[in-house]
């Protein structure tokens, strides 16, 4: 098969164009409904831009999905790969959770490992992926930063809770990155939650200066959280692995929640473990292959 002479370009110009003696192939998958196309740059490099993304992305007028996914060789000694995540929106960023676990699966399936434990390298640090034996995936999430600087978050100091006004309202939220960065609110019902509008508003919220993705967090109990996210670049979505690791997080700095907590997201549930700070966070849960592709230029 002739390889596609592409690569991977912040810029928005392409190197090579998509041609038909240039197809890109690709793998759809999800974590409990967080959908994501996945593309071997190990074997083919890509050339996409921020357009070409929306356009793969787009539920019309190209594949769809929340989320690229685009697998890399790794260039660091101790590293197996690289991993790239591209929003729907175009925009490149720090890290996936959901995407993590396809990520391991894909990379076995396709023959490109058959390790068990798989070091991953992304924008937001290195992530070390572990294929349990009933195939769930355990992502050592890495070490939480709470630091507003960190975030990025606008605050005078790190607090277990900040006020933060939006429409003439103030909101009591906790702030976190995995890597990027997340805002989670405490709810009553999440079933009830005003995801579709506080979401984009929050998303955008000026004392986020990199913008945010927006949990919406209901407390079960100790041990059980119920939990909605509107992504940044792609709005709400069925599940958000570095949401449900955040939210566990920001429950736990708050004093409510018990190191082991089941994240009841609305695609399915996720076990996140944090024995607290300066500690990484564990998320488990599966991953889903749905078809192979070939994209038409
Ligand atoms: N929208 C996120 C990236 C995808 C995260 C999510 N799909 C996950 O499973 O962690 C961001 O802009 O930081």
């Amino acid at each position: 098969m002739r390889t596609a002479t592409w690569r991977v370009f912040r810029s928005r110009r392409p190197v090579a164009r998509l041609d038909r003696m240039n197809p890109l192939h690709f793998t759809k998958m999800h974590g409990l409904g967080n959908d994501f196309v996945v593309v071997d740059g190990v074997r083919q490099s890509v050339a996409l831009t921020p357009e070409q993304v929306r356009r793969i992305a787009d539920r019309h007028f190209g594949v769809g999905c929340d989320q690229l996914l685009l697998v890399e060789a790794a260039g660091t000694p101790g590293v197996d790969f690289r991993y790239r995540i591209f929003n729907a929106d175009g925009g490149e960023v720090e890290q996936c959770g959901n995407g993590a676990r396809c990520f391991a699966r894909f990379v076995r399936e396709q023959g490109l490992t058959d390790k068990r434990e798989i070091v991953v390298e992304t924008a937001g640090g290195v992530i070390v992926l572990t294929v349990e034996a009933d195939d769930a995936v355990t992502v050592d999430m890495g070490v939480p930063r709470l630091e507003p600087a960190a975030i990025p978050f606008v605050a005078e100091a790190r607090a277990p809770v900040y006020g933060l006004d939006a429409d003439g309202e103030r909101f009591e939220v906790g702030a976190v990155s995995m890597g990027n960065p997340h805002v989670v609110l405490t709810v009553p019902d999440v079933d009830s939650a005003p995801v579709a509008t506080l979401g984009p508003r929050l998303e955008a919220h000026p004392r986020f200066p990199k913008r945010v993705n927006v949990g919406f967090m209901q407390v079960v109990d100790r041990g059980h959280v119920r939990l909605r996210v509107f992504e940044r670049g792609a709005g709400e979505t069925l599940a958000c692995g570095t949401g449900a690791c955040a939210a566990v997080v920001a429950g736990r700095v708050q004093g409510r929640l018990d190191a082991t907590v089941t994240v009841e997201l609305r695609g399915g549930r996720l076990r996140v473990h944090w024995e607290g700070e300066g500690q990484p966070v564990l998320m488990t849960g599966p991953a889903t292959r749905v078809f192979e592709g070939t994209l038409a230029p």
